[in-house]
């Protein structure tokens, strides 16, 4: 698994390296039920077929587990797993260098694959229809191209934006996989099991407050018990209580239905400066000096999927739960929250 290539990136967050959390199998990963039930037929055919499985891209928001689930992939077919991602390769070399490499059936998982410069995306489309590579020799009158055979492989994708790929990189994928945000119900049960492996006693109503407060997202709910145990062991007798959860997590600046400070900030500014909106999201990337792509990928999904904020046509728009949370009254007209009650509205 591990490979010396410089392209071949560790994963980029600091707890993905704490492997303890991260499930091995299909059958330890909690939630996406949908998902989960449809790759196991589809990784059980590959390995009747004695076949690479078809390409796979996973697309949803961070921390829904996409790369585990890359991970868990290469470890049912019983093949190789090696990891890139977009940005790294920066020629049309550096990926051919990786495809030459491949054994029969290995697993090549590109995170970030919006993000491929595209002289390196037209490599990979042969790659992926016929498991060939055209490659172009010397330069000028004297280039000519060489077709090298591959091994069948697998192609992973991971998109945090599936509207930024290309229409054909996109089409090549046999097994396009949307993740969703976790129910409380699945979150809960993956506290309660990262409470077990960390070795920390915890009550029902303890993790259950991490669940609820973990936007949907397994990557911060177990960043959130890591710190709970922190406070668990230092300020509590080691249990991971209720009260010590609620306690911990104020502190981090977790609301109680889980916003951080970054969250907080762009429904504030909607309110208090466009009159709960609509307003364009180049505007709130300016006011919150976050950029568009945060914004887009990190902060809105949970928001949206929350209904504490709308997106039409016109704009991002207030929900009138949003308004609640932030102990303001939504501007006054029946219907306040409805995007079609935004005309009602100059903005100021
Ligand atoms: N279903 C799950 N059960 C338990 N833990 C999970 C699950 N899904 C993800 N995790 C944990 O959440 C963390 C984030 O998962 P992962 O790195 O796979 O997300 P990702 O979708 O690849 O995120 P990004 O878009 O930022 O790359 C990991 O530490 C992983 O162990
Ligand atoms: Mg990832």
């Amino acid at each position: 698994m591990t490979d010396p290539d410089p392209t071949l990136r560790p994963d980029r967050l600091p707890e993905d390296a704490d492997r303890a959390l991260r499930p091995q199998v299909l059958e330890e990963f909690i939630g996406q039920a949908e998902a989960r039930a449809n790759l196991r037929v589809f990784i059980e055919s590959a390995k009747m077929r004695g076949q690479a499985m078809d390409h796979t891209l996973f697309h949803g928001p961070p921390g829904l587990g996409k790369t585990t689930l890359a991970q868990i992939m290469a470890r049912e077919l019983g093949v190789n797993f090696k990891m890139t991602s977009g940005p790294v390769l920066a020629k049309a070399g550096d990926l051919a260098a990786i495809l030459t490499n491949l054994e029969s059936r290995d697993v090549l998982f590109i995170d970030e694959i919006h993000r491929l410069n595209p002289a390196v995306e037209e490599v990979l489309y042969p790659a992926m229809e016929d498991f060939e590579l055209d490659l172009v020799i010397g330069e000028g009158p004297a280039a000519r191209t060489v077709r090298i055979e591959l091994q069948p492989f697998t192609l992973v994708g991971a998109t945090t934006r599936l509207g930024l790929l290309t229409t054909p990189l996109r089409d090549r994928f046999g097994i396009p996989t949307r993740l969703q945000f976790y129910t409380e119900d699945e979150l809960d049960l993956i506290v309660s099991r990262g409470a077990r492996m960390l070795g920390i006693p915890a009550d029902a109503d303890g993790t259950r407050e991490i669940a609820k407060r973990a936007r949907g997202t397994p990557r911060i709910a177990g960043r959130l018990l890591r710190r709970v145990v922190d406070f668990a062991l230092v300020e509590g007798d080691g249990r991971l209580t209720r009260a010590l959860a609620d306690n911990a997590l104020t502190r981090l600046g977790v609301d109680h239905l889980g916003l951080d400070g970054a969250d907080r900030r762009y429904m504030r500014l909607m309110a208090e400066h466009y009159g709960g909106g609509p307003v364009g999201v180049e505007t709130l990337s300016a006011a919150l000096s976050e950029s568009r792509d945060a914004i887009e990928e990190v902060i809105e999904p949970y928001l949206l999927q929350q209904g504490l904020v709308q997106r039409t046509p016109r704009g991002r728009m207030l929900g009138a739960r949003a308004w609640r949370h932030l102990g303001l009254d939504a501007p006054q007209a029946p219907n306040a929250q409805g995007p079609g009650q935004s005309d009602l509205f100059d903005g100021a």
